[in-house]
């Protein structure tokens, strides 16, 4: 059965990778960014992405939300082939978080939370207690949720960009540099905050950032990537201790330095 193979004779399960993309291209226009590219991430790891601008970093996030279609190959999710899916409901199971959060500025906070299981008909009753909980597990003080998000910091509207991406429960999230635009002092909460999230809930977690010392403090592996081309995916300790390429070994060299 899909998903659940034998391995070893033992007895034992094996499981799908929670994210596999197989031998991808793709291009824009004429323009290759990724060629026979495959990745494969497991259930539980917090998968940090890293290389140099234009890199195709999230050209690859938005081939796993189904955003982008490959031109060849193909994206498995939890073992299913996209290809066929309803792309709405495949990206209404991930929680997606971007840089600037996207939040409707017309909505309250609370609602900006549960916007996802709004569309999922979850009832009124239920949301508001999902926003209260969802409100503490980010350290949102909950009086901010009966605000609109330009009565927000920065970093407050990262949470409930944060919130909301956790809201349906999902048991993958997507984060596009989500802590890019705010002072050092919020990025090393919002960073202790998404860590234990991750301990906590086990959630498979895919983070981009141009921070080389949070993908090596977030990440369980570490993606390393330069022109369409991963240089190395190993945890972080092996990228310290065994750089695979000059690229790796400069960027690891240069932990501190964003890129
Ligand atoms: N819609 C598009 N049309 C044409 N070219 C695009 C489009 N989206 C991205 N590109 C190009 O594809 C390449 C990869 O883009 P992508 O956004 O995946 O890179 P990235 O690694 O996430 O970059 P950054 O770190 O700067 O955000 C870039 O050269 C970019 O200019």
């Amino acid at each position: 059965m899909n998903g659940t193979k034998p391995s070893g004779g033992k007895g034992r399960v094996k499981a799908e990778p929670a994210i596999r993309l197989e031998r991808v291209d793709k291009a824009y226009g004429e323009k290759p960014v990724l060629r026979d590219f495959s990745l494969a991430i497991n259930a539980g790891e917090f998968v940090t992405a890293i290389g140099s601008s234009g890199c195709g970093k999230t050209t690859v996030l938005k081939l796993i939300n189904g955003l982008l279609k490959p031109d060849a190959g193909k994206v498995f999710i939890q073992g299913k082939d996209i290809a066929g899916q309803d792309r709405d409901r495949l990206r209404r199971r991930m929680g997606y978080a971007i840089q600037g959060v996207g939040l409707f500025p017309h909505r309250k906070v609370r609602d900006n939370i549960t916007y996802v299981p709004e569309l999922n008909k979850v009832p009124r009753e239920e949301r508001r207690r999902a926003a209260a909980e969802l409100a503490e597990l980010v350290r949102l003080d909950r009086e901010l949720l009966d605000r609109y998000p330009h009565e927000l910091s920065g970093g407050q509207r990262q949470r409930v960009g944060l919130a909301r991406a956790l809201a349906a429960k999902p048991e993958i999230v997507l984060m596009d540099e989500p802590f890019g635009a705010v002072d050092d002092i919020t990025r090393k909460s919002l960073q202790e905050e998404i860590k234990g999230i991750h301990r906590r809930t086990g959630v498979t977690i895919f983070f981009i950032t141009h921070d080389i010392s949070e993908a090596l403090s977030l990440g369980t592996r570490v993606l390393v990537m330069d022109q369409g081309v991963i240089h190395q995916f190993d945890t972080p300790r092996e990228l310290r201790r065994r750089p695979a390429t000059a690229f790796t070994a400069e960027l690891v060299g240069g932990a501190g330095k964003a890129i």
